[in-house]
């Protein structure tokens, strides 16, 4: 190159994978297809679902989504996808995210798991309980107040994110050396915080955490994807631009 040719970083290509064996992948899909159109002048996306190996290898970054972590489990240990994934997740330290059943996935330890326990991925040292807050009945909606949420365009409101939780699980016990980075507790919720009402009042305890982060993991007790707000997936999606 001359001194006289403008130098041009050449542009990022991202492939986001969303583990597809169960539970809410297409909704992911579709908000990260949604949060990437905001994204567009930052790196060139492609979006696939993941279902081998193979697949996985292919990938930057990777959604483990809601559904039934048992289940996604022992489907991904039926093969080497479940060890390929721990390798994805804690040896290659590529970016992870992971909703409701997802993140008790990616969870060091998970308290009321089924009879005989249950594998995990891990990544993040915390200690989650598997069903927190009860049964599919005691499954919940709340609007929640998030650090991490992108501030609003110039002239916009700051609208609350829709929490919804469904057999939720929340970190019970952070484990480990401090590396986990707690991003939201039940504190978050704007209806408590709007009410002044007790815990009593409403589900769950204020202190609950039900977002974390650890390095390249990260954990929510919720489904964005099951809302048709993009903001949590346009956030990620630049944190994985800005990794790479
Ligand atoms: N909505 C969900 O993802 C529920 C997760 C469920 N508690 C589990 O163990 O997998």
């Amino acid at each position: 190159m001359t001194a006289s040719q403008p130098h041009t970083a050449p542009r990022k290509h991202i492939r986001v994978g969303v583990l597809a064996l169960q539970g809410g992948f297409h909704e992911h899909l579709s908000l990260l297809h949604q949060a990437a159109q905001h994204l567009r002048s930052t790196a060139d996306f492609s979006f696939i679902q993941v279902r081998t190996s193979d697949q996985l290898a292919a990938c930057d970054a990777l959604i483990i989504p809601g559904g039934e972590s048992t289940t996604i489990s022992l489907i991904a240990a039926q093969t080497d996808l479940l060890q390929n994934l721990r390798d994805f997740v804690k040896v290659q330290k590529k970016p992870t995210w992971g909703t409701c059943a997802g993140f008790i996935l990616l969870s060091q330890r998970a308290n009321a798991t089924k009879k005989g326990g249950q594998e995990l991925i891990g990544g993040l040292d915390v200690c989650v309980h598997r069903n927190h807050f009860g049964r599919q009945i005691e499954s919940f909606e709340a609007d929640l107040d998030l650090p991490f949420v992108p501030s609003p365009e110039k002239g916009e409101e700051r609208r609350p994110f829709r929490g919804v939780f469904i057999r939720a699980p929340v970190v019970e016990e952070v484990l480990g050396g401090g590396e986990v980075e707690v991003l939201a507790t039940l504190e978050n919720r704007v209806d408590r915080m709007r009410a002044g009402q007790s815990q009593a009042q409403t589900r769950g305890g204020s202190g609950d955490i039900i977002a974390a982060r650890q390095g390249n993991v990260l954990g929510m007790s919720f489904h964005p994807e099951l809302t048709q707000d993009a903001r949590i997936h346009q956030w990620w999606l630049s944190e994985v631009v800005a990794r790479r």
